[in-house]
């Protein structure tokens, strides 16, 4: 149905086109996600043959320490089978871990018509929390997206998933609003730099990148850690206080930096006393950013 093709064009980038190639997966692949993002996790790739029911199938072990379960199902072809299917691997999977999210892609949608589409996922999203219900697993969530690795449709879907398993995201929202609400810039996006572990860069501390756009608006990078870049939209003439926007800059990368310290010393195993969530990321007087003032501005 297409579960290597999605991970090698969203992890490996893998053109499209190249997944023509792709063998079938016999056993299950492990992908250590851990070196090209500051977001850290596996992916198990399972073969698509796989038999729950197969006593050697250690249903404890695999769905007990997971995340997510993500289901793939190629929409393009018949999938009643692949319904019947998906009932058995989440009913498997929410009884040993209840806390798994459960995400069905309904893949390879490129070879639909906009109507087609939106009939498929009705269609499927009927028929397979219908069979919940039958169970008696009413309170079993499933999140549904259209996907195809020919658009941006299947990043945005593994962002979303991806998203669910951060536990600092309340946190770094938090920190973006704070940000914002300073009212010097206008719209921000924190994009995440795909980066192999060994690639050498010319990515630093120092990267930064100014584009006047032909809106009176100006487009201004700035690198947060390895991983993460901050992209901001400014009003040009706010751009006149450019070191206000800067210290401000400072402090929200300190404060990021924080944020991922706690899990780094929490894995080291130093226990520290502090937990993640919306409330700590605190006002904007606790992360040191400023606030423009007419009469008294204040530059780094
Ligand atoms: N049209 C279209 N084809 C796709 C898409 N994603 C994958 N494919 C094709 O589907 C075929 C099967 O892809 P795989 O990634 O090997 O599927 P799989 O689910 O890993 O298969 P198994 O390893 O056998 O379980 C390949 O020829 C891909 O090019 C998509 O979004 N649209």
């Amino acid at each position: 149905s297409g579960k290597s093709s999605i991970q090698k064009v969203v992890f490996h980038k893998m053109s499209p086109n190249e997944t023509l190639f792709l063998e079938s997966t016999n056993k299950i692949v492990k992908d250590d996600i851990n070196n090209s993002s500051f977001v850290q996790f596996e992916i198990w790739d399972f073969p698509g043959q796989i038999d729950f029911f197969d006593p050697t199938f250690d249903s404890e072990m695999i769905f007990g320490g997971c995340g997510a379960l993500i289901y793939v199902i190629d929409a393009q072809d018949d999938y009643m089978d692949a319904l019947a299917k998906l009932h058995q691997t989440v009913s498997r999977a929410y009884k040993v871990n209840p806390n798994i999210k459960l995400e069905v892609f309904i893949h390879k949608v490129d070879g639909l018509s906009d109507d087609h589409k939106i009939e498929t996922q009705r269609d499927i999203h009927q028929r397979a929390n219908d069979e919940l219900a039958d169970a008696g697993l009413d309170n079993v969530h499933l999140s549904f997206y259209l996907t195809s690795i020919y658009d941006h449709s299947i990043f945005e879907a593994f962002s979303k998933v991806v998203q669910k398993l951060i536990p600092q995201l309340p946190t770094l929202e938090n920190l973006l609003n704070i940000l914002i609400s300073i009212g010097l810039v206008y719209e921000l996006v924190a994009e995440s730099v795909l980066r192999e572990e060994n690639e050498s860069s010319a990515y630093d501390s120092e990267s930064s990148s100014i584009i006047k756009l032909n809106n009176a608006t100006i487009l201004y990078l700035r690198e947060v850690n390895r991983f993460l870049a901050l992209v901001c939209i400014l009003r040009e003439d706010n751009f006149d206080r450019h070191g206000l926007i800067d210290y401000n800059f400072h402090c929200f990368r300190k404060a990021i930096q924080e944020v991922f310290e706690v899990r780094l010393k929490s894995q080291q195993g130093m226990l520290v006393g502090t937990t993640i969530g919306s409330s700590d990321a605190g006002s904007p007087q606790s992360n040191g950013m400023v606030t423009p003032s007419p009469t008294k501005p204040v530059y780094a």
